[in-house]
């Protein structure tokens, strides 16, 4: 109850206005990432029961022997299996890597390619569950970039309510992933401090988020040196803006700092999260931005074209090799 409480500036959109009335849901949708960079979308679309089957073989798959989940490490492209630790997100204050592993699936292409990433015989066994669950997440996106597309009144000349579209086609070669992750209790005593996840901003375009039973994620909101709790709220996704639709709005809209902690109440149980990372082309990223694009009433400091979004792939890459 409490974490609902806390979580009352979270607006929770719902979903089938993109249906009944495509406006006011752009105008919510713009006035979310406007201000927080982070909301609830309930009526989404997706089948709970895919999402439940997904979480249930994420469980299984982490349960695996330690050297099963090895032999598809991750790979040059960031695909595979992440160990324990050996992802740090916040490298100004953490000390150790976060207390999770995760496993990244590549979107999945229907066509025999020969460079397609090769699955563990769990999802390869599943594999229909994962690409239609990586693709309806990547539609979802598509389906918030165009309402965000309408309420920043992008014209006809630019593409309209397809600008951010073109840039983010499932055939184009991106970043995009879709990523399990198993956070386990803590081992660490509690004098010291651990963290599930560290606090860091996602650097693609939108993230669409499933969480399911224990809570530990956490907001800072813009300008704010608060942490607000995202409690899990059933039959509900979190979107939140990346850095990459920051930089196209120029600060417009929020890529807000986000983390994992441990709570008291549940730092002794397994959480598990289910994350798609939704990105654009990788080879369109910098093309030219519409002017609608660029508040003109502005005093967000603009993040360097492109340089920030560089660093931030290079600080992943080095961390990891
Ligand atoms: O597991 C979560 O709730 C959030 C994970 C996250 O922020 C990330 O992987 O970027
Ligand atoms: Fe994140």
């Amino acid at each position: 109850m409490t974490d609902i409480l806390q979580s009352k500036n979270i607006p929770i959109i719902d979903f089938s206005l993109f249906e009944t009335n495509q406006p006011l849901c752009a105008q919510q949708i713009k006035l979310a990432c406007e201000n927080l960079g982070f909301f609830y979308l309930k009526n989404h679309g997706f089948n709970e029961k895919d999402i439940e089957e997904v979480f249930h073989n994420t469980k299984l798959y982490f349960d695996q022997p330690h050297e099963e989940k090895q032999k598809f490490k991750i790979n040059e492209h960031y695909y595979g299996y992440i160990d324990i630790r050996q992802e740090l997100l916040d490298l100004e204050t953490q000390k150790i890597g976060d207390h999770k592993e995760s496993f990244n699936f590549s979107k999945f292409n229907d066509n025999d390619d020969p460079l397609a990433q090769v699955l563990p015989p769990l999802f390869h066994e599943r594999k229909s569950l994962f690409s239609s669950v990586s693709k309806k997440c990547h539609g979802l996106c598509l389906k918030i970039l165009q309402a965000l597309a309408i309420a920043l009144e992008i014209p006809q000349s630019e593409g309209d309510k397809y600008w951010f579209e073109s840039k983010h086609s499932y055939d184009l070669k991106s970043g995009d992933c879709l990523r399990i992750i198993h956070y386990p209790p803590t081992v660490i005593d509690n004098d010291q401090k651990d963290i599930r996840a560290g606090s860091h901003s996602d650097y693609g375009s939108l993230t669409v988020l499933f969480q399911k039973d224990i809570g530990g994620l956490e907001i800072q909101p813009h300008n704010s040196t608060e942490w607000v709790s995202v409690p899990v709220i059933p039959n509900h996704v979190v979107i939140n803006v990346g850095d990459c639709l920051q930089f196209w709005t120029k600060g417009l809209l929020k890529s807000i700092k986000h983390r994992v902690v441990f709570r008291k109440d549940t730092r002794d149980l397994d959480r598990y999260s289910i994350a798609y990372f939704f990105h654009a082309g990788s080879d369109v990223i910098l093309d030219s931005i519409p002017s609608q694009l660029i508040p003109q009433d502005n005093n967000t400091k603009y993040i360097t074209a492109g340089e920030h979004l560089q660093n931030k792939l290079n600080v992943t890459y080095q961390k990891i090799y």
